[in-house]
């Protein structure tokens, strides 16, 4: 459980969320307009960025987590991998998933590689374990991206528009392992991607004028789409199902 309590962010003078107070109890999706403040949300959840009030997760003020701690707690998956190793190989980005569990500064233990393995293999990446990231499709590495934040053995799950940069195909491979994912992680997802948000089937906050507002599944109804929107809809088709 996330609670929210008069949680606000600002950028220097300008005023991003303001006066949220919100309880996420188990999977959410975040939609809204550019700029609205999605991942400026998640940030503040993930520590990444200060903010006002207080954010608990699962009854501690998330500002007593130290770094580890939050890294055992949640796992954030940006929609694009920025590569600061090119020449990294997928198995040991995915042991960096591993780097909260380490004993000392140098080593990773057997269990931190036999559990990063296992990620590897969930994911269907065996084939390119020994592969470079910068050598891998987008897709691909959207994988190795969930496989590295399953290693990380958090509970929460954090994605940043996962299907951002995907095709069609890679699109719903994605959008079934998030699917699944809700079986055993609390997930959050932010998305532009209304078919997927329907697909996955969380309650909604829609982020507009620095405030959340929440909806079920009345989200997906064309009147309320077009009038959150500005733009026509016609029956949402359920693509990924
Ligand atoms: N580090 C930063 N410094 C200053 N302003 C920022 C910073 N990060 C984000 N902003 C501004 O805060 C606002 C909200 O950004 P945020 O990335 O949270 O929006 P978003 O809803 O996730 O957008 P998008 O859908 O386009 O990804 C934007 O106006 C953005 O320009």
């Amino acid at each position: 459980m996330i609670e929210l309590k008069s949680l606000s962010c600002s950028y220097g003078s300008n005023i991003i969320l303001q006066d949220i107070n919100m309880e996420i109890e188990s999977h959410l999706s975040i939609l809204g307009a550019n700029g609205s403040g999605k991942s400026t949300l998640v940030r503040a959840i993930c520590a990444l960025v200060s903010y006002g009030g207080e954010i608990y997760i699962d009854g501690v003020d998330a500002k007593e987590l130290s770094l580890l701690e939050m890294a055992k707690t949640i796992s954030y998956i940006p929609a694009k991998l920025e590569i600061y190793d090119s020449f990294i190989t997928v198995k040991d980005f995915v042991l960096l998933g591993r780097f909260a569990y380490k004993k000392n500064f140098f080593e990773y233990s057997h269990e931190d590689r036999v559990i990063a393995a296992q990620k590897i293999k969930l994911l269907g990446l065996e084939h390119l374990k020994e592969h470079t990231l910068a050598s891998l499709s987008s897709g691909e590495q959207q994988l190795s991206l969930i496989a590295a934040a399953l290693a990380q053995e958090s509970k929460i799950i954090i994605f940043d528009e996962p299907t951002a940069n995907l095709d069609p195909h890679n699109s719903k491979v994605i959008a079934h392992y998030i699917k699944k994912l809700k079986e055993t992680h609390q997930v959050i997802l932010i998305t532009h991607d209304l078919h997927l948000a329907c697909y996955i089937d969380n309650p909604i906050a829609f982020i507009k004028e620095k405030k959340a507002h929440l909806y079920g599944r009345d989200f997906f109804d064309d009147e309320v789409l077009k009038e959150l929107w500005g733009v026509e809809f016609f029956s949402l088709a359920v693509k990924y199902g």
